[in-house]
């Protein structure tokens, strides 16, 4: 058993998230799920990751504008991947519990951007349309360096022009967000970085219409 005290962390996002709707904690998972995160990507060949797109749109270039990031969803057949997503039910679960969020299902891929890749200013998820309601961003990079660039930027709530902070991807730091009130921009990188970008939702399915999971 590891002594990783998970309780903790998940009770500091619970209250920044009902403080300010943002948290950024470094060292938030286990170190052991982490390094096999490290080991899974390792051992996936390139091509598995895909470009990635916006939306439900299906125009490469315009896309390419916007991000460059490529992308392979995560998923419980890897017992790697696992010890991830069964963490981030268990936020989930503590979340429901103590904020009365009624988040239901969780997806996530993994994001890889190669030096020079970016991912222009965003919302995950417009007001009234937003069963993405909570955003997790957890960063997977040794040693990674101002210089190294990179950050993430987020913007204010109420001004979206305004900066209200960057976060180096750094290993270990979990990001988390309410997806329909942050724009936030991923800054080029001077090298390979690597993250984890995850959506709660809610469940918006009513009858006569389901509501596509991607
Ligand atoms: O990797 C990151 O820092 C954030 C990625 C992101 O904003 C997204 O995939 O929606
Ligand atoms: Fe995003």
């Amino acid at each position: 058993m590891s002594d990783f005290d998970t309780e903790n962390v998940y009770e500091q996002i619970a209250n920044d998230l009902r403080a300010t709707g943002l948290s950024i904690i470094e060292n938030a998972i286990d170190p052991s799920i982490i390094q096999a995160l490290n080991e899974r990507i390792a051992s996936l060949e390139a091509d598995t990751f895909q470009t990635a797109g916006i939306g439900r749109q299906n125009d490469h270039e315009k896309n390419a504008e916007i991000r460059r990031d490529k992308i392979r969803w995560l998923d419980k057949n890897s017992q790697q991947e696992a010890g991830y997503l069964n963490a981030m039910d268990d936020l989930k679960d503590y979340l429901n519990r103590r904020l009365f969020m009624g988040l239901f299902s969780y997806e996530s891929h993994f994001a890889h951007y190669e030096a020079g890749a970016f991912y222009k200013k965003h919302l995950d998820a417009f007001k009234g349309k937003a069963n993405r309601v909570l955003t997790t961003v957890f960063y997977l990079n040794d040693d990674w360096q101002p210089q190294d660039g990179g950050e993430l930027v987020i913007f204010d709530a109420e001004d979206h022009e305004k900066e209200h902070c960057r976060v180096l991807p750094k290993k270990g730091t979990l990001v988390t967000f309410l997806s329909d009130e942050f724009p936030h921009e991923v800054l080029a990188a001077k090298k390979s970085r690597y993250s984890i970008a995850g959506w709660f939702r809610i469940n918006a399915s009513t009858a006569g219409h389901i509501d596509p999971p991607r």
